[in-house]
């Protein structure tokens, strides 16, 4: 029993990093899928988190096909794990950019996660190299993500890209009267700021019952759910990889805070080198940077909490005080 409240309670102190009974009404959240090697980018996620000194913990929203091993991983990075039943869209003829992107739907589930006032969504391909936590001081009711850019091929399928078109450079090719108006600004689903609410997350499921699925799946469900309050943010906060050859006029790398891993070959635990672009020496210099992450075993939350047990707020015993009022006395036999 003792051990139970233990591991929930570092389990609610996510990393140790809060102090003991004060309200995270903050954190981070990213998603996990499957048995496979996404558990990678997760955990260099966390590690990154706690490299930029994070005072917020790293939610991992888990389907119930993430195995025991993995899921354990994850705890033992200091991460909060918590399952979710997938969510599918209706049933479809759509042929998704990525036959994978069905299960992206399941994100949705986070709006349900209401213990936080506020959160930012990261990808399990993301990685965070500067901190970010003021993020969360950003003005209520809006919903802040960085605006993606249509010029990779898997695009083709859109009159953006037919033209030329790109929200990145809209001066270069501008939008044609006669094809109706400009299509609103559209964010990169792979990092966001959000405020959970049970209103907004039955309005989401029930909305997504009657949307026909698209080809960028839930990010594009999430462009049309929060069109009218979608605020763009800097592109430093989510350098989608691709812009670095269809826009590196838009692009400092030395600025960029957040990198987004999801060109086609980007994924650093996958990276071959193989694919187009990724010989490029930013490509590879970045491939690198997130490994040097994955591998610093000084960043393992292990190592970081033997330091901070010496923190008398963390101790067993005071962890036990601290959480002896949030489980329920054994009920008299
Ligand atoms: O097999 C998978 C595929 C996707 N994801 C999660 O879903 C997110 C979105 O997928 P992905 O990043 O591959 O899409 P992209 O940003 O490359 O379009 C990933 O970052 C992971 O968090 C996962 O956990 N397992
Ligand atoms: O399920 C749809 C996905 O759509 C997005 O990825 C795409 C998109 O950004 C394109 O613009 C890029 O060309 C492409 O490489 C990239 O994979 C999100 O990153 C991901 O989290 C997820 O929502
Ligand atoms: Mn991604």
């Amino acid at each position: 029993m003792a051990s139970q409240i233990m591991n929930t309670a570092m389990n609610n102190t996510g990393r140790g990093l809060a102090k003991a009974g004060s309200i995270q009404s903050r954190a981070y959240v990213t998603f996990l899928a499957g048995n496979g090697d996404y558990v990678k980018g997760v955990v260099g996620l966390a590690k990154g988190l706690r490299k930029v000194g994070t005072a917020y913990p790293l939610v991992v929203a888990v389907l119930p096909d993430v195995p025991a091993e993995h899921r354990r991983l994850l705890v033992e990075q200091g991460c909060i794990v918590r399952e979710i039943e997938p969510v599918y869209p209706p049933e479809n003829q759509t042929n998704f950019a990525m036959a994978y992107y069905v299960i992206n739907y399941s994100k949705l589930r986070i709006w349900e996660f209401v213990e936080y006032s506020k959160m930012i969504y990261l990808d399990g391909d993301i990685q965070v190299y500067e901190n970010i936590d003021h993020l969360f001081d950003l003005p209520e009711k809006h919903f802040y993500a960085v605006m993606d850019c249509f010029c990779e091929k898997t695009w083709n399928h859109t009159p953006q890209y037919k033209i030329g078109y790109c929200q990145q450079c809209q001066d270069k090719v501008k939008w044609p009267k006669q094809l109706g108006p400009k299509p609103p600004l559209y964010f990169n689903a792979g990092m966001f700021v959000f405020e959970p609410s049970l209103p907004t997350y039955h309005d989401l499921l029930s909305t997504l019952k009657i949307t026909p699925p698209t080809p960028f799946a839930e990010q594009d469900f999430l462009n049309m759910f929060f069109k009218d309050i979608y605020k763009p943010i800097p592109n430093v906060y989510n350098l989608v990889l691709a812009m670095l050859w269809r826009h590196p006029e838009n692009v400092k790398l030395n600025k960029v805070k957040v990198v987004h891993y999801c060109a086609a070959g980007s994924k650093p635990w996958r990276y071959t080198g193989e694919e187009q672009n990724m010989d490029r020496e930013d490509i590879k210099f970045l491939v690198k940077k997130w490994w040097d992450v994955y591998n610093d075993e000084s960043l393992d939350y292990k190592a970081n909490t033997a330091a901070e047990a010496k923190d008398e707020r963390l101790t067993p015993g005071a962890l036990l005080k601290a959480t002896a009022k949030f489980v329920a006395a054994p009920s008299a036999a």
